[in-house]
């Protein structure tokens, strides 16, 4: 029988703080047409002519404030949800990044090394987005078909909608939510618009309100219905009327429109409307990274206290809780049986 394994794949960080470090990070990562998706003639302009002119040393100095004695937040944490998941199942387990190191291809070699044949490919993000889940997917069957064309690889899904992942995910939150806050804000990574336009096979999303509608033919590949869903999933497992929930959008990059409203402008207007004391989770992301610990944890917090917030709570990433490592677990061994079924 064959020799099944388990690759966990995140984004990737940028090997060391260092500009130019940064710098082949973020040109690898821009460079993706998953992620700018503009003609690669107009993506290298745009990236290789403006963007990597002067992101880099912006970006290498809010990595220095998260960086770890082991190094980046978001690889550490893998490395750990990895050694724990190990000690739960019978079968090797791995990491690799979408970009940088260690790869896809790094992380299905170490398989392959240990006689695997058969692997589990679990990309860490809990709703599909074309940046991130369908990325991941072309890159590790573009390494598969060129260097491991003898390996099989079963891909789980975005599982946003799974009870497991959201009692995960409201237990978690509920055990760190301050006692008295006014609002508790889910702030996703955004995207443009253009993308969700652009991967919806139906093409019935308008970015309206068929987003938030139980039903919608659109559903499986919108990322602003799945970020949706999760929150009113969430919220509906704390018992938190609606009225005390925000959800906006972070981290956009360039001209276009993404989607909205943006979290950096909310986090600026919400104190004048009353919301003094703020609770902060960021469920687009399990583990803990620049975009959570610089952008949201000390960027936004000066931002709502600047504004005239007055306390302001940052809800951790499951990162390797126990309970976070139980689901992957799961989803896991779902879908290593079905290779008996393939
Ligand atoms: C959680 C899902 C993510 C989506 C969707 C996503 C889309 C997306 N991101 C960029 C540009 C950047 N993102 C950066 C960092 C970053 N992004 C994610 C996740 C998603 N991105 C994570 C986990 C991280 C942190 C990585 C780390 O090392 O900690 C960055 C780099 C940092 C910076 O310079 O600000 C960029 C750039 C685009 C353009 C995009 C969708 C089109
Ligand atoms: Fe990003
Ligand atoms: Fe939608």
């Amino acid at each position: 029988m064959a020799k099944k394994g388990i690759l966990l794949v995140n984004l990737g960080s940028p090997r060391s703080t260092a500009v130019k470090d940064v710098k082949e990070y973020l040109d690898e990562f821009l460079m993706d047409e998953r992620v700018i998706d503009y003609r690669w003639i107009f993506r290298a302009l745009l990236v290789r002519g403006i963007i990597l002119n002067t992101r880099p040393a912006k970006s290498a100095e809010a990595y220095k404030t998260v960086w770890t004695d082991q190094g980046s937040p978001l690889i550490v944490i893998t490395k750990k949800v990895q050694q724990k998941l190990q000690k739960l199942v019978d079968v090797p387990v791995e990491i690799g990044m979408r970009y940088a190191e260690p790869s896809i291809e790094t992380g299905i070699q170490k398989l392959v090394d240990q006689g695997v044949s058969e692997i589990v490919l679990f990309p860490l993000y809990p709703q599909y987005a074309m940046s991130t889940t369908e990325s991941v997917i072309e890159k590790a069957e573009e390494v598969r078909k060129k260097k491991f064309p003898k390996v099989r690889i079963n891909y789980i899904q975005p599982f946003y909608h799974r009870d497991i992942y959201i009692n995960c995910l409201a237990d978690s939150i509920r055990e760190k939510l301050p006692e008295n806050f006014d609002a508790l804000q889910f702030s996703y990574h955004g995207v443009p618009e253009r993308h969700i336009y652009k991967t919806d096979p139906t093409k019935t999303c308008n970015l309206n309100d068929c987003c938030s509608r139980e039903t919608n033919p659109s559903h499986q590949f919108c990322y602003r219905h799945q970020c949706f869903d999760t929150t009113k999933k969430v919220i509906e497992k704390l018992n938190l009327p609606i009225e005390k929930t925000i959800i906006s959008f972070q981290s956009r990059l360039g001209k276009d429109k993404w989607m909205e409203p943006y979290t950096d402008e909310t986090l600026e207007t919400i104190p004048s409307k009353g919301v003094k004391n703020l609770a902060i989770v960021c469920p687009a992301f399990v583990s803990d990274c620049l975009e959570t610990l610089e952008e949201i944890s000390v960027e936004g917090k000066e931002q709502f206290l600047h504004s005239g917030g007055e306390n302001f709570h940052y809800i951790p990433c499951l990162n390797d809780e126990d309970r976070w490592i139980e689901v992957v677990k799961t989803l896991c061994e779902e879908k290593l049986q079905q290779f008996y079924l393939l």
